[in-house]
């Protein structure tokens, strides 16, 4: 998504939980001065939010452990090398950081890593088979369908097809957010696509927007409107390198604290405690610890056996969360091949804009060490990951075929080839989760409510950035804050 339209501070979401400072690597327990020596919280997931809230804990003196399946840190951040040729890298999760992403933004600079910006440049277009440049103003559009009134800028409908949902929306920081606002509520029970429909939005119009935006026309009115209502910045970029330099620095400060290959298949609690039964190598575990820190996306969860302890809402929201089908699909090339296009040279991050299986086209070439050699991928949601992976085998194949259309004289170039679809990932089950159309007003508050002794982090509890690495953060903190309010609650007074 784009996020051009903010319109509110982000600051104004932050609340309690900016009150949180990082502040030098992680001690022991025991040398944190005013501390919790001695009580035990149990992380589950290595993912930004687990590890955020690792981190944190360690440092306000709890004895931590993260749990986590996978034999690398970071979940859905996750960047390749091992593909490319002349050090490129690229990102199969998690690519843009915005400059209002104030949680990632703290991590990078505690952990000292570098920001690369994106190049800005001329978008093309690949829509109804055809591959255009914006025309000049007072021109058509080169495409059928779109309605007279949305000839010759498409972009001036903007507020009343999207604009006017997004001021339906309120306060999305307020906890109660949607069920707290009448008007949110109603766009709950719509689609982006029906939501843009009724608004008089010709199919031409909707897919010039998706094409721009990623293909939403199916995510929940009120959700996707509100990710897109964030304020984006002036500027977008990446770690230096490769994301995933952050989940492993916050990982190596963890140390050992952090077992890999340790998957979680149940979590029970008691009045006075958890246990987590894990499997590695060695066969099934139990942990015991005074609280847990649950950052596991709820697909993966589904399959974790709950013990009796959390309420129906919990347990219909984890039962009921879809999460979004998203792949990316990259080519690494010889050359920055079309800086040289026939339409002109092209550039920017978002370098073409498609209604085909491709999604978009984005361009990653401006984060590569090596200044000659480019990096383009196809970034799919929905319909397109969905098409994408059907392919099985052929997938890569039917890209590159694509490919020749969307970017002209990109098979002669081809030097390295990187690909994942989350939804095929058994630790994710998609890109993030997505509440259908009708439930958001209940899954929200219900995702993020603390059962117990148990504690609900991960991009889809987050308050405002959900299915962004902010959020995963911004969740990590506030579970923190949780647990130390309720560590300081006179035994017996916790809310149950
Ligand atoms: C395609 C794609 C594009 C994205 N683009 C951006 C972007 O441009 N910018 C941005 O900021 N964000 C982006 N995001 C979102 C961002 O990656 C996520 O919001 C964030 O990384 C989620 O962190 P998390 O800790 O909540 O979950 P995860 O990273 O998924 O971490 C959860 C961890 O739990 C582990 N786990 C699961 N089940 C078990 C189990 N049973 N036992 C033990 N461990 C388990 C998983 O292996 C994983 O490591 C993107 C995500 C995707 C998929």
């Amino acid at each position: 998504m784009t996020h051009a339209l903010g319109r509110r501070t982000f600051l104004q979401g932050l609340g309690a939980a900016g009150a949180l400072t990082l502040a030098g690597p992680v001690r022991s327990a025991a040398s944190e001065r005013g501390g919790r020596g001695g009580r035990k919280v149990v992380v589950l997931g290595a993912g930004l939010a687990g590890l955020g809230a690792a981190y944190t804990l360690t440092k306000r003196g709890y004895d931590v452990t993260v749990l986590e399946a996978r034999d690398r840190p970071g979940g859905r951040v996750h960047t390749v090398r091992d593909a490319f040729r002349r050090g490129g890298h690229a990102e199969l999760g998690a690519v843009r950081i915005f400059d209002t992403h104030e949680h990632t933004l703290r991590y990078v600079e505690e952990f000292g890593l570098e920001l690369t910006p994106y190049e800005t440049g001329t978008r093309a277009f690949h829509l109804r088979g055809r591959r255009f440049l914006a025309p000049p103003a007072d021109e058509p559009w080169p495409f059928p369908g779109l309605h007279s009134h949305e000839q010759p800028d498409p972009a001036a409908l903007f507020p009343q097809y999207v604009l006017s949902g997004m001021l339906k929306l309120g306060d999305t920081s307020d906890p109660g957010w949607p069920g707290s606002v009448p008007s949110a509520l109603e766009l709950d029970r719509t689609t982006i696509d029906d939501y843009l429909s009724a608004q008089g939005a010709s199919k031409a119009w909707r897919d010039w927007f998706y094409a721009q935006n990623g293909r939403v026309a199916r995510v929940n009115a009120a959700a996707g409107l509100a990710v897109e209502s964030l304020p984006a910045g002036d500027r977008v970029t990446s770690i230096s390198g490769g994301n995933d330099r952050l989940p492993y620095a916050i990982a190596a400060a963890l140390g050992r604290r952090v077992k890999y290959r340790s998957e979680v298949v149940r979590i029970a609690q008691d009045p006075r405690g958890v246990t987590i039964g894990y499997k590695d190598r060695a066969g099934l575990h139990q942990l015991r610890a005074d609280r847990c820190v649950c950052a596991l996306p709820f697909a993966p969860l589904r399959r974790v056996h709950l013990d009796a302890g959390f309420s129906p809402e919990k347990l219909a929201a984890i039962r009921k969360l879809p999460y979004m089908a998203a792949a990316r699909c990259y080519f690494q090339t010889r050359r920055r091949f079309w800086q040289n296009d026939p339409l002109g040279p092209l550039g920017g991050l978002n370098l073409v804009a498609t209604d085909t299986m491709a999604g978009r086209v984005w361009n990653t070439s401006s984060q590569q060490s090596d200044p000659t050699s480019g990096m383009l991928h196809a970034y799919m949601f929905d319909t397109e990951a969905l098409e994408f992976a059907s392919q099985g085998e052929r997938r890569v194949l039917a890209m590159r075929k694509l490919f020749r259309s969307l970017v002209p004289g990109i098979d002669a170039q081809i030097i390295g080839v990187a690909h994942k679809a989350w939804q095929e990932d058994p630790w994710a089950g998609g890109g993030w989760g997505s509440p259908p159309a009708g439930d958001l007003h209940w899954m929200r508050p219900a995702m993020r409510r603390p059962e117990r002794r148990v504690h609900f982090a991960g991009e889809h509890t987050a308050q405002q950035w959900v299915a962004w690495m902010n959020g995963a953060l911004e969740s990590a903190e506030r579970v923190v804050d949780e647990i130390l309010t309720a560590d300081a609650q006179p035994v017996g007074r916790e809310r149950g």
